[in-house]
């Protein structure tokens, strides 16, 4: 069980970062790309049958003052749970992170959160996460944020393997009923 922290958290798959993975076109997510400047740089290492990542909230993150904005939790749940879900579908297809095939990259389909108490604006956010069903493109991830180590929010999201619409470049999807 890795501590809180940056420091205490044990990565696996040879300490690499799943997002330091994503190939250059797909890394430029606000929450995590790693090619976003202005970006908030997320990382998820594998810590034995679980996830990890760390993130400590600035002042722009403020809800109220004391408090961390709750879009800011629900980004780090939602980042984190689409790198849990990219390493499940990577794993399952017998790769381990620094192999030289492309890490597989998920998007959002559904994401809930559950504010379960005030997350205090200080302390670094550490999110837990882990895959609880994966399909051939689906996901299903199930996290916990905590503050301090006390938790503070819960997510359950479905990721779902990015469709090529998706690619940069690639045609315009048909709009849905067309
Ligand atoms: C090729 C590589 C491309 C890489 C691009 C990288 C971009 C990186 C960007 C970085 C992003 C960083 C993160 C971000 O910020 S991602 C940004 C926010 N997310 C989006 O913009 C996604 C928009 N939505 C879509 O593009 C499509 O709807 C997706 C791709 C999600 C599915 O449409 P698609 O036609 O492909 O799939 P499908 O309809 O056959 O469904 C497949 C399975 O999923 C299940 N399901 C679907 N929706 C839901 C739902 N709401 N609740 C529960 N389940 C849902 C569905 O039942 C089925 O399950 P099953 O029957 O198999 O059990």
């Amino acid at each position: 069980m890795a501590k809180e922290g940056t420091a205490g958290v044990a990565q696996g798959d040879h300490g690499i970062a799943v997002q330091d993975r994503y190939p250059d076109d797909f890394a430029w997510c606000y929450g995590c790309g790693r090619l976003n400047p202005a970006g908030l740089h997320l990382k998820t290492y594998r810590d034995g049958e679980e996830t990890v990542t760390a993130f400590r909230p600035r002042p722009e993150h403020t809800a109220i003052p004391g408090f961390v904005y709750g879009g800011l939790i629900a980004s780090l749940i939602d980042c984190h749970g689409t790198a849990t879900a990219s390493l499940a579908l990577y794993h399952r297809d017998g790769h381990r992170l620094g192999d030289p095939e492309p890490v597989p990259r998920c998007v959002t389909a559904s994401l809930q959160v559950d504010y379960r108490r005030p997350t205090p604006l200080g302390p670094e956010l550490v999110v837990r996460g882990r895959a609880v069903e994966v399909g051939a493109r689906k996901v299903v991830v199930e996290s916990e944020l905590y503050a301090g180590g006390t938790l503070c929010a819960r997510g359950r999201m479905v990721a779902v393997l990015a469709p090529p619409s998706m690619t940069p470049g690639a045609p315009p999807a048909p709009a849905p009923g067309t």
